[in-house]
């Protein structure tokens, strides 16, 4: 539904030039949900931008539905971006207008006759949950409510693609939480092709069907969401993965961790286990083996596609010797070992 060939764009000022994007191609197939992931500065912005060419491509083609949109002329262009639903983190919605009137500002650009129009606003607003907050103005509404509203005026034209752009950005965790549903709703419903750009690996978790990474204007990993989080290939991947896993020391060990060993304490480790893990029963084997304890002090472990991945924080209890053989164990095991101090 979504092909992007080969777009590069370049960005000229002054003395200078900017390459956000080189040679970027991806799908997206009808009906999917593909994440964009990236840190600040990617590129994000631009590739979704130029998906409804609200920025130019310096080069590359753009097809939605098979149709290159970059050799339509502008009436044509005009009439296939209404086939392209666009959401923004900051809502921008018209203040001056009712929510019902928000709603219903697509449809009176396109000449749809009034009775029609309210038929569809109430649909709409029935569909996200607003029905009784069609006559308040976006200032009266939370940010979850504003981003309903644009989700409904954005479905207004039956559109076949939907374009998020950092949509729940601006939310608090239960309200993202909420606005993703009702994106996944939206997409299964209606089967709907949703490109969604993010810098969150929670978002891409919660809804998306395949993730594609940018670092520095380039795709550097593409893959099912649960291939990405079982065997991520690149830094970066890594990086988004961990951030979103929350296994961190509590405050207590905080205090009392050193990072040297003394006397009769013992260390603090962090496990990482990826798809290449052995399995999480791993612990007891090791407890077994090197006759050492293991207490779990956090962790996050995940399940996707199969495989178990995430992050354990252990305290080992054992001789220095046996101690040091289990730790190897686990390496040999292909988890990621870290002594992060000693208690
Ligand atoms: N209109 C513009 N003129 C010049 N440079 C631009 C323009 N828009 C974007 N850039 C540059 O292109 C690069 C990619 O920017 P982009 O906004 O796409 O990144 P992003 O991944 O969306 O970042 P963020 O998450 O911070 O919004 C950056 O180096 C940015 O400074």
């Amino acid at each position: 539904m979504i092909e992007l060939k080969n777009i590069t764009k370049t960005f000229y000022k002054k003395n200078s030039k900017v390459s956000a994007l080189s040679n970027v191609s991806l799908v997206v197939p009808k009906g999917k949900i593909l994440g964009v992931i990236g840190a600040s500065g990617a590129g994000k912005s631009t590739l979704i931008r130029c998906v409804n060419l609200l920025e130019r491509p310096t080069s590359g083609d753009v097809l939605i539905d098979g149709r290159n949109l970059t050799q339509l002329s502008s009436a044509a262009l005009a009439k296939a971006r209404r086939e392209i639903g666009m959401i923004f983190q900051h809502f921008n919605l018209l203040s001056s207008r009712t929510v019902a009137g928000n709603v219903a500002f697509p449809l009176e650009l396109s000449n749809t006759p009034a009775d029609e129009i309210r038929k569809r606003v109430a649909e709409l607003l029935e569909l996200v949950g607003l029905a009784d907050k069609a006559n308040e103005y976006p200032s009266n509404l939370s940010g979850g409510q504003k981003q309903r509203v644009a989700i409904a005026r954005t479905l207004a034209t039956n559109p076949k693609v939907l374009l998020c752009d950092e949509a729940t950005s601006a939310l608090d965790p239960a309200t993202t939480r909420a606005i993703l549903n009702l994106l996944k709703d939206i997409n299964q419903r209606f089967h709907i092709t949703i490109l969604l750009i993010t810098h969150e690996m929670n978002v891409v978790k919660a809804i998306c069907d395949e993730v594609a990474v940018i670092s520095e204007g380039r795709l550097i990993e593409r893959g099912t969401v649960s291939e990405v989080f079982a065997y991520p290939e690149t830094a970066i991947a890594k990086q988004f993965i961990a951030s979103s896993l929350h296994a961190a020391l509590p405050a207590e060990y905080e205090q009392r961790v050193s990072p040297t060993p003394a006397g009769n304490s013992h260390p603090v480790i962090k496990l990482e286990f990826n798809g290449h893990s052995a399995e999480a029963t791993i612990l007891s084997e090791a407890s077994r083996k090197f006759n050492v304890d293991n207490n779990i002090i956090s962790a996050q472990m995940d399940y996707t596609g199969g495989v178990k991945y995430g992050v354990m924080l252990i305290e080992v209890t054992g001789s220095e010797k046996d101690t040091q053989n289990s730790l190897e164990y686990y390496r040999s095991k292909q988890i990621e070992v870290e002594v992060l101090g000693y208690v």
